[in-house]
C-alpha cells in the first residue's frame, strides 16, 4: 500500500510525524506500507516554485492514501493565488475530484472535561459534517479583484456556484453515510437568500426521496450554527457546501475540546482519499512541540478504514488514542486540571506505545 506524506507547513510536519510513528507501529503487527514524501504549500513554493508541484500531484495520483499536514502561512495567504500555500491544497482537492469531505465530530467520553462547553451539552456528541469540497464560492468564476471602470473603485468578486450533479453526488454520499449511522441527514443552506443554495435544497430533497429510511431535515446556516452549540446531539450527518462546511466544522471542533481533535477524510470517485486534520498550520505554536497530533493520528485511522481496507487496524489506532486519553495524557489545547501535560512528540510516543499494546 502506497502512502504519500505531504507534511506542508507550520505544525504540519510535527503532527504528521506522530502519525507516521503510529503507522510504523501498525505495520509491526500486520499491513505493510510504502511511504513517499512530497512538498506542498509554502514548502512546495520553496522547493519547486509552486504550492502544488507537478511531481507532488503525480505522486498523489499514484498513492493509495495521502496523509496531509497543513498548508499556508499568514504571509502567503495574502499573496496572489499562485503564490498562496493554501491554494496548493485547494488545487490538489480539485485535481483528484475529492468532493466528499467527512469531518467526524466525536466527543470522547475520556475528554469531556476539556471542552469549554457544559458537560451535559457535549456528552454523547457523535456527528459528521459532510462538506462538499470541490465547488461553491471556492472555485466559482468570475473571481478576482478588478477595477470598476465606471467608478474607478476596486471590486472583489467571488461566485457561489453549484451544478445539480455536484449537489446530487454529495447528497448520495450523505444519505449512504447516514444509513451506516443513525439515519438522519440535516442539510444546511441559505436558501432564503442565495439561489445556489435554493438549488442545493431542491436537489438534496429530490435525492432524499430515494432514501425513505433516512430522515431529512433542513436548516439555514445561521440557525445551524446556533443549533450546533445549543443541542449538538440532535445531529447525525450534516451535509453542506464548501464554505458553510469549512466554518461549521471549526465551530463543531469545540464540542470535542479542540480543533486538534478533528480528523478528516476527503474522498473522490475512486475511493482513494486525502486524510488531514481539520486544523491549519498554527503559526503561533509551530516548532514548539505544542501541537496536538491526535487529529493527524485519527486521520490516519480514517485512511486505514476508508481507503486501505484495514478496519481492524483503524480500530486499534482509535482504541490507542482513547487509552492515552483515559490515562490522562493531554497536550496544552485539551489540558484539564490534574491531567498529565505532554508535548507533541510525547503524545505521539504514547499512542505508538498503546498501539504496540504496551503499558503506556
Ligand atoms: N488544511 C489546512 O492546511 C489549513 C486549514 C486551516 C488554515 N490553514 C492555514 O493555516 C494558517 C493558520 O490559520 P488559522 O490560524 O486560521 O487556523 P489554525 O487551525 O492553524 O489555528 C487556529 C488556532 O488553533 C490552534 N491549533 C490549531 N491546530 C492545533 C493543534 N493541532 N494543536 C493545538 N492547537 C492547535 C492554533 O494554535 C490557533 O490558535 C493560515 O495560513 C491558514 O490559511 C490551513
Ligand atoms: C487552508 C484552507 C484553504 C482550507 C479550506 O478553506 O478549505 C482550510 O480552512 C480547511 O478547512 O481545510
Ligand atoms: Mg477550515
Amino acid at each position: 500500500m502506497k502512502i504519500l506524506l505531504l507534511p506542508g507547513d507550520g505544525i504540519g510536519r510535527e503532527v504528521t510525524s506522530q502519525a507516521v510513528k503510529v503507522l510504523r507501529a501498525v505495520s509491526a503487527n500486520g499491513p505493510q506500507f510504502e511511504i513517499a514524501e512530497a512538498a506542498i504549500g509554502d514548502a512546495g513554493l520553496a522547493a519547486a516554485g509552486d504550492p502544488l508541484p507537478a511531481e507532488t500531484l503525480e505522486a498523489a495520483r499514484k498513492a493509495d492514501g495521502i496523509l496531509f499536514g497543513a498548508a499556508g502561512t499568514y504571509e502567503s495567504d495574502l499573496l496572489p493565488p499562485e503564490k498562496r500555500g493554501g491554494h496548493g491544497l485547494l488545487r490538489l482537492r480539485k485535481a483528484l475530484d475529492l468532493y466528499a469531505n467527512f469531518r467526524p465530530v466525536f466527543a470522547f467520553p475520556e475528554l469531556l472535561g476539556a471542552s469549554t462547553l457544559r458537560r451535559e451539552v457535549v456528552e454523547g456528541v457523535d456527528l459528521v459534517v459532510l462538506r462538499e469540497l470541490t465547488g461553491d464560492i471556492y472555485f466559482g468564476t468570475p473571481r478576482g479583484i478588478h477595477r470598476d471602470e465606471a467608478t474607478g473603485e476596486r471590486v472583489g468578486i467571488n461566485t457561489m456556484r453549484y451544478t445539480e450533479s455536484e449537489i446530487r453526488r454529495v447528497a448520495h454520499a450523505a444519505f449512504k453515510a447516514a444509513r451506516l449511522r443513525r439515519s438522519k441527514v440535516c442539510s444546511v443552506d441559505k436558501a432564503n437568500v442565495l439561489e445556489t443554495t435554493a438549488l442545493w435544497r431542491e436537489v438534496v430533497t429530490e435525492v432524499g426521496r430515494e432514501y425513505a429510511d433516512v430522515a431529512l431535515t433542513h436548516l439555514y446556516v445561521d440557525a445551524a450554527a446556533m443549533h450546533l452549540i445549543r443541542s449538538p446531539r440532535d445531529f447525525d450527518v450534516i451535509v453542506t457546501g464548501n464554505i458553510f462546511g469549512d466554518i461549521l466544522s471549526d465551530a463543531a471542533a469545540m464540542l470535542t475540546g479542540s480543533i486538534g481533535m478533528l480528523p478528516s477524510a476527503s474522498i473522490g470517485p475512486t475511493g482513494k482519499g486525502l486524510y488531514e486534520p481539520v486544523h491549519g498550520s498554527a503559526p503561533d505554536i509551530a516548532g514548539k512541540d505544542l501541537a496536538n497530533p491526535l487529529a493527524s493520528i485519527l486521520s490516519f485511522a480514517m485512511m486505514l478504514r476508508l481507503s486501505l481496507g484495514q478496519p481492524e487496524a483503524a480500530e486499534a489506532v482509535e482504541r490507542a488514542v482513547r487509552t492515552v486519553l483515559a490515562e490522562g495524557y493531554r497536550t496544552g489545547d485539551i489540558m484539564e486540571p490534574g491531567a498529565r501535560l505532554v508535548g507533541t512528540e510525547a503524545m505521539g510516543d504514547a499512542v505508538t506505545r498503546a498501539v504496540h499494546g504496551q503499558k503506556v
